[in-house]
This record gives C-alpha cells, structure tokens and sequence, in this order.
C-alpha cells in the first residue's frame, strides 16, 4: 500500500474547524434532550409522516436514478452548445429557495397549470415530484462528475474488441463510475427525504416528516421538537450508514478458470499472404494537421515518428476511434462507414486502457468474441497467469501492457493488428522475447499488423515496410530496409537512429568519395548500386555509431581524434575518416591511437542527397 504523506496543518486545521460547526447543532440537542416533552406527540400521525417521507423519498430517488444517470453520462460525453445550456438548467433548482421551486412547480402541476389535470396537488406524487425536482441536481452532478472521470480511451477499446454502444455503457463505463453515483443517490434520498419547501407549496398533504415537524413546532413549540426529530435523525443515520456500506471498495471476483491450449503460432503455418492497406485521412485541429495518404501492400508496417507527429491518431483513425476525413481501405473494402465493433481490430492502446473493476482474467476474456483457449495460452505466454485474480491497479506498468496485448491477441476474428508502443514498458529481455514470440503469431495470423513504435530497432525487427511521419504527413515510406538505406533526409535519418553523420559527393561505382582520397562503398539492399543518387550528387551518409569499428584490416584509413571514458561497456570515439569528423562507440580493448583503419558494412550505410 502507497505511503501515507503528511498534510499541511492550516489544511487539517480548516477541515476540523468545519467538521465541528456541522456537529454543532447535534450536540446542541443532546444537551436539551432532558427537557423534551413526549406527552403531546402525535404518535401515530409522526410514524405516518415518516412513512410517507421514506416511500417518497424512495420513489423519487428510483426516478432519479432511472433518468439522472443517463443525463450525467451525456452531460459528461455530450459535445456542444445544448450540453452546456443542459448542464445549466439542471443547476437551476439548486439556485433557487425551494419555497421558490414549489411556487413554480405550482405553476406546472397545480389546479389550472398545464399539467393539473395529472392531480399532483395535494397528494403524495405531489411530494414525489417536489423531491425530484430539489434533489435531482445532486445525482445528476454527481453522475456528470463520475462518467467524466472514466477515461474515453477505455470506451474507445470495448467497442475494438467488438462492445456496442449499449453494452459499454453497461459493461465498463456504469460500473468505473458506480461508486460516486451511488453516493450521488444516497445524497439524493437524504434531499429527497429532508425535502420541505417545495412539498410545503405543493403538496401540504399528507403530512411529509418536515411538514409534520413544522406543524408540530407551530402547536406545541420547542421542548415538542426532540421526539419529532428523533425518527428522522435515526432513519437519515441508518441510510448514511447503508450508504457508507453500499459504497466501500468490493471483494475481489473469482477468476475464471481457463484450460490453455499452445498458442497458435506454435502450429507450424506458413506466412499468410499480403493484405493491401490504402490511407487517405485528414484532420485538421488546432496548431496540427493530420494529411496522411499511404499505400501498402505487406503484412507488417511499422509507423516512426517524432513525438506528438500523429502516429497514434492514425492508428486511431484506422481503428475508427479518430474522426478523420477521407478513407481507410483494406484489400479494396472500405472500412470508413464501419464503427469500430464492426472492423474486427485487436487493438492496443498506448497506456493499455484496462477498467480498474475487471480482474486479469475477465480483462484478457474481454472481447465479445474472445478465444478463451487463446486467451488461456496468452495468458501463459505473457506470465500473466499467477496474476489471473489481480486488478489492474495492483499491476506494474509492463504487466498491464501484457494484459492489453492478450486482451487483443485473443479475439476469433482479427483483420488488423494494431499496436501502440506496445513493449515500451517491458524491460529489455523480457521485450526482446516478446518481440520474437508476437511476431511468430502475426506470421501465422491472416491479419495486417501496424505497429506504432519509436524505436527503429523495432520496426526493423517486427515490420516489412516502413512509414516515417513528422507533423502529420508521411515523409518517406515504403520496405523497411529500403528506407533504412534512403531515408532521404536528415530528418528521417535521424529518425531512424543516424548519430554519425558525413558529406560526400557520389563516385560512378558506388562509392562516396569523403575526401582525401576515401572512397565509401555502399550497397544497396536492391541490388549492387541500384538506386543510388546520381554520380556527381553531393550526398550525406550515416551510419549507426557501433557499425563503424576499429580495425587492423579495417578497409579505410582514418584518425582518432579523441577517446573517452569507457560506458557501458563501449569507449565514445571520435575519429577523422576522409573530410569528416565522427563519433563512434569503440570496443574498450582496442589500443588503436592516432593513425587508425576501420571498417563499415557497405549494407548499413544510409544515404541520401544533402538539401
Ligand atoms: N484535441 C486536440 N487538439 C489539438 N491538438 C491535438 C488534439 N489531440 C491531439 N492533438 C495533437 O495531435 C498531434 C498528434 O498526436 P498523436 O497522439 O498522434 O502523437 P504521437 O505521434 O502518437 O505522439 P507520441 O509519440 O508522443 O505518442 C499532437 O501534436 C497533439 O498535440
């Protein structure tokens, strides 16, 4: 459990000062209680009273709950002008002295008003509707309040995993937000309950708790006071106490037992065919623009990019979560009419979005049309099983990521994969496995798989082809090696992990010529020279700090400049090679110093002509 952190003592100061005026009057009246006076108690007419005020109450908080809880969770999801003007008018009756609320309410339901001939006045759905409309604004408060604080994403994930709009209603953001909802209604009983003003204007009779506490106050005074209020201070103390019940945090569920199978990819299956993805969406927000148009024709794509440059709004528009303009076609269907439930996506989300009322288990089973066998065999795969019976809160960052991603990879029908930096928060063995056992079931699985990734030793890992994007527009794409050979710029150079970066002007046999008389081979994946910018272009070139080494044989000659400290396992080095000045990550037994050759695999070069 989190340490408890010390509270500022003007804070605890205030908060006590508060507690004790509210406890006050109580303690006020127990004091008197010695000069109560139960000789002229109206018994019979006082258990009357309670009764009618308990059933009204009741009544009018069912109604409440029935109709205020679906206009909390509009008022909390609800866009534009009539939401606000909504959430305005159902403050009104808190605004207004109830005395003022029953003289309206008059207006409405009394003899002559337009709803007069329902016969409210003067009756007990007289009291009914008075309660609704003093205590109505509590709930409804409370309800806007608790659907508001359960994040979207987590909405946006059910209806991936095929929820619709009703069941996630029911299914995940009713029971996130139940706790202040219910208190919300125990608020709106003790309202309801203590209800007078209004009930006074409209329904005198029959005698409501307050009426009949105000009635006996004006026949027979003070000392008559303390057995009136007797009942109506043990019944609202009874429903605080049911409340306080009703409200504290739940047992945990049983987890349901699952048999695991092995998982599919096991099977030995060969690479399923490629599947054609086409993009073309737009979005314009303030200060970003979304302007993608992609043609792909693979199993596996890889997206990169600069933080905040819309890879995770593009897979959101691909899973039908982003309210984009234009396309999102798979092999030639049209997916963009089609609600998220509909596009059969296993979809994983950047911070996992898993409800904090569900169990492990019940996670991983989410899915309308989950593979308990498969989820069972994810569930062993990931390590998740000893954590079966656990919530969501009582698991570590890369736990939660494993739960999301066997949530998603345990649906029956999955046409595209979509996952959002899904092994960033798993350590490096652990993501290394993972990576390998993920990608030998994507291998086996009919689905296109778009990974949103920073890393490119990822990308290059996990995807056939590679999307680079930088402030929402796709800047290169197209077979992950040929990108990482022609990045084409700077920036996607960069993006793909160049740290040491050189000039050159491009020699006829495929060579850069980096100055005093160092010629740079390069060879491209294609083909030998294939593809190289032309003879004569200036170029730049880069290559991973590790890929250049120092060696005896090394085909280049070259000088060290500097050597620093070894790091991790690895000495930082800069060294002269032609023109240009480098740092590259040196094996620390190496002596070499001054006058030094080194050697570069031709296939990790990455070039492209300087701007
Ligand atoms: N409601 C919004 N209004 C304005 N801009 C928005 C809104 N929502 C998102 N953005 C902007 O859209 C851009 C793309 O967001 P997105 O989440 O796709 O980035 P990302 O590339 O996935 O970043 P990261 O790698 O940090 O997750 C960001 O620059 C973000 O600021």
């Amino acid at each position: 459990m989190r340490a408890m952190r010390p509270m500022p003592r003007a804070v605890k100061g205030l908060a006590c000062l508060l507690g004790l005026w509210l406890l006050a009057p109580f303690v006020a009246g127990m004091v008197r209680l010695g000069d109560a006076d139960w000789s002229g108690v109206d018994r019979a007419g006082l258990v009357r009273a309670a009764g009618v005020s308990m059933a009204s109450a009741g009544v009018a908080t069912l109604l409440i709950g029935l109709f205020g809880i679906p206009l909390g969770y509009v008022l909390a999801r609800g866009r534009g002008w009539w939401t606000v003007w909504l959430g305005g008018v159902v403050q009104l009756p808190l605004a207004l002295p109830p005395l003022a609320g029953g003289v309206l309410l008059l207006f409405l339901l009394g003899y002559g008003g337009p709803l007069g001939g329902l016969g409210l006045s003067e009756h007990f759905g007289g009291i009914v509707a008075a309660e609704m409309f003093v205590a109505a604004p509590f709930l409804i408060i409370a309800a806007r309040s608790a659907f508001a604080a359960v994040d979207p994403v987590l909405e946006d994930v059910a209806a991936t995993l095929g929820h619709r709009p009703g069941a996630i209603f029911r299914r995940v953001s009713l029971p996130l937000a139940w706790r202040p909802i219910l208190a919300g209604l125990v608020l709106a009983w003790l309202r309801a309950f203590g209800e007078f003003g209004a009930t006074v204007m409209l329904a005198y009779h029959p005698y409501s708790l307050p009426v009949f506490t105000y009635v006996a106050f004006g026949e027979a005074g003070l000392p008559a006071m303390l057995p009136v209020l007797a009942p109506t201070l043990l019944l609202a103390g009874l429903l605080m106490v049911a409340g306080h019940w009703l409200t504290r945090p739940v047992a945990r569920g049983a987890a349901p037992r699952m048999a695991p199978l092995p998982l599919p990819a096991t099977r030995e299956r060969a690479e399923a065919s490629p599947r054609h993805l086409a993009l073309a969406i737009h979005r314009d927000l303030p200060g970003f623009t979304l302007d993608v148009t992609l043609e792909s024709r693979t199993r596996r794509i890889a997206i990169l990019g600069p933080s905040g440059s819309g890879k995770s709004m593009t897979l959101r528009a691909i899973a039908g979560l982003e309210d984009v303009a234009g396309q999102v076609r798979l092999d030639g269907g049209d997916l963009s009419p089609l609600p998220p439930e509909q596009r059969a996506v296993a979809y994983v989300p950047q911070g996992y979005a898993l409800p904090a009322h569900l169990t492990v288990a019940r996670q991983v089973t989410f899915a309308t049309d989950c593979v308990p066998e498969r989820a069972a065999a994810w569930m062993g795969a990931l390590g998740l099983e000893a954590l079966s019976g656990r919530y969501p809160a009582e698991l570590s960052p890369g736990q939660r990521q494993r739960v999301a991603l066997a949530r998603a990879l345990s649906r029956r029908r999955v046409d595209l994969v979509l996952l959002d930096e899904p092994f960033s928060a798993l350590d490096a063995p652990l993501r290394a496995r993972l990576r390998r056992e993920v990608l030998a079931v994507l291998r086996g699985m009919e689905a296109l798989t778009v990974l949103v990734t920073h890393d490119p030793a990822e990308a290059l890992a996990m995807a056939e082809e590679l999307v680079l994007l930088d402030g929402g527009r796709v800047i290169r794409a197209g077979p992950t090696a040929d990108v990482f050979a022609r990045p084409g710029s700077e920036l996607a150079a960069r993006l793909l992990g160049a740290e040491a970066i050189g000039d050159g002007v491009m020699l006829p046999d495929g060579r850069i010529d980096l100055g005093q008389g160092v010629g740079l081979l390069v060879r491209h994946p294609v083909g030998e020279g294939a593809d190289l910018p032309p003879t004569g272009t200036r170029v730049r070139w880069s290559a991973r700090p590790y890929q250049i080494r120092l060696a005896k044989d090394g085909a280049y000659p070259a000088r060290i400049l500097w050597r620093g400290t070894v790091r991790d396992g690895q000495r930082p080095t800069r060294l002269r090679l032609g023109d240009a000045e480098l740092e590259i990550l040196a094996d620390p037994s190496c002596e070499a110093d001054g006058a030094c050759r080194v050697t570069i695999d031709p296939g990790c070069l990455q070039v492209w002509p300087a701007a």
